[in-house]
């Protein structure tokens, strides 16, 4: 399988290359040139995660990985996971169900892609002797996630960029105790959409690329998004394979995007569901046709503090038939502080996806409210993605509603809802006693590429 970037410009490479390059050389994302169907649908139910994991991917790793090593990197990946059926379906009301993300090491959706990855990478890295640099943005969980699969692995630093302040103190510390010398946990001034723009500036230098031999794990990479396809489908196998809708909170898009694909793939998606919080540019993109970046305002639900929305570049691609030259036109005018969809691609994303916005006191009460209802304690971005598919509930078709974190990742804004603090499971007991390794960076792309090229061990 070959891999285009979005804005046209960038080589052609297969899955590996598209894997260790992260963002496309161009500035755009790397999409398979054609999305293959899968067959055997009706065969997936009842098998393992595993199983099903092997038979969505295959397709896309060409003949990148043996089929040994790609099972036994899914292997690997997800005996970390630490449930049964990896991501459970749970019923929270007739039709409505909530697929449980939450059970990897890190507790959030992110340790599904992140856990495969890093297997990939360290098997593509031994084979060449590649050294690479890591850089991620996070607003919170890509970082703790990445930092987990990656910390110790040969040939690889891990460097990840949070906004100062505006993550969970669960979540900063994930990312600051590690001791591992190839973790460098960097505390930058700004919000997410600072991080993720110096990241870009970083990928769009491309000495300072090929120097430090620099990689992504963010969504922008297109092995991140693979991963995310498979638990639509198991998913979508346990309900009957009946047509579905998904309700998806939503920051970055690459979840949903996830979602999109397994629909292209034939898996029987009806609606993509996208739940926002008060950062609600795609909200407003999809109700309005216009992408206009506003203020990234903190809330409680600070994984998804994102107005720079980096795959929903990838949906605007395919909306527009892949038609690059229209989508370096919109990237331009993104600089500028926003784009209008033309009509016909607006109505190509509206064909596929619907969206709703939740205030911060919606989602506490979702969070009161589901407890009470059914004993689930949400986290508040789960909570964002219930309250979103309670509005978009159809008589007849299943909605599940994708459960993308841990409440014990977000104590202070669940205790506010329920008046309890949900505890850290036992592997992460020690979490508040360990002590934390960070360093402080100013918004600027030199201090953080001299950072980088001071702090790299490889
Ligand atoms: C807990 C949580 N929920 C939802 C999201 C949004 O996912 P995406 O960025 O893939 O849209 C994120 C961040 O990515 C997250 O960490
Ligand atoms: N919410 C994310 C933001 C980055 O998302 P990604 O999926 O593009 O890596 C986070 O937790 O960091």
């Amino acid at each position: 399988m070959r891999y285009v970037s979005t804005r046209g410009q960038a080589p052609v490479l297969n899955f590996e290359e598209a894997m260790l390059s992260g963002l496309a050389r161009d500035g755009g994302l790397y999409l398979p040139e054609t999305i293959l169907t899968l067959d055997g649908l009706e065969t997936l139910d009842g098998l393992p995660y595993e199983e099903v994991a092997f038979r969505v991917i295959r397709p896309f790793t060409g003949d990148c990985f043996t089929d040994a090593e790609l099972r036994g990197a899914i292997d690997r990946a997800y005996a970390r996971i630490a449930h049964a059926a990896r991501a459970p379906l749970v019923q929270l009301a007739p039709g409505h169900h909530l697929l449980e993300l939450f059970h990897g090491p890190t507790l959030a959706f992110k340790d599904f892609a992140m856990q495969l990855i890093a297997q990939l990478f360290e098997i593509a890295l031994k084979r060449s002797g590649q050294k690479i640099t890591i850089v991620g943005a996070t607003s919170g969980d890509t970082g703790s996630a990445a930092i987990e699969a990656f910390r110790g692995i040969d040939n690889v630093d891990v460097f990840i960029m949070y906004p100062h302040g505006r993550v969970s103190e669960v979540q900063r510390r994930q990312m600051t105790t590690p001791p591992n010398a190839n973790v460098h946990a960097l505390a930058v001034t700004g919000h997410f959409d600072d991080c993720q723009a110096r990241l870009k500036d970083l990928f769009n230098d491309h000495a300072f690329r090929d120097e430090v031999g620099l990689a992504g794990v963010n969504s922008i990479n297109w092995s991140r998004v693979v991963a995310q396809i498979v638990y639509y489908f198991t998913a979508a196998a346990s309900l009957g394979m009946r047509p579905t809708d998904f309700c998806v909170p939503t920051g970055n898009f690459g979840d949903i995007l996830a979602g999109s694909i397994a629909k292209r793939m034939g898996l029987p998606v009806r609606r993509l569901i996208v739940a926002t919080n008060q950062n609600d540019i795609l909200h407003r993109a999809l109700t309005t046709g216009e992408y206009r970046v506003g203020e990234v305002a903190p809330s409680i639900s600070p994984s998804m503090d994102i107005q720079v929305s980096s795959n929903f570049e990838r949906a605007l691609f395919l909306a527009y038939g892949g038609d690059a030259g229209a989508i370096r036109q919109l990237m331009d005018e993104l600089k500028a502080g926003g784009f209008t969809i033309s009509q016909g691609a607006l109505e190509t994303l509206r064909e596929e996806f619907r969206s709703g916005r939740v205030s911060e006191e919606e989602t506490l009460e979702t969070i009161r409210r589901t407890r009470e209802a059914t004993g689930e304690v949400l986290c508040p971005h789960s909570a964002i993605g219930v309250a979103v598919a309670e509005q978009h509930i159809e008589p007849g078709v299943p909605m599940v509603t994708l459960a993308t974190a841990h409440p014990a990742k977000f104590p202070d804004a669940v205790e506010r809802a329920i008046g309890i603090r949900p505890p850290l499971p036992p592997h992460m007991a020690e979490l508040f006693d360990l002590p934390e390794r960070v360093s402080r960076v100013e918004n600027d792309v030199e201090a953080l590429k001299s950072l980088i090229l001071e702090r790299r061990t490889q």
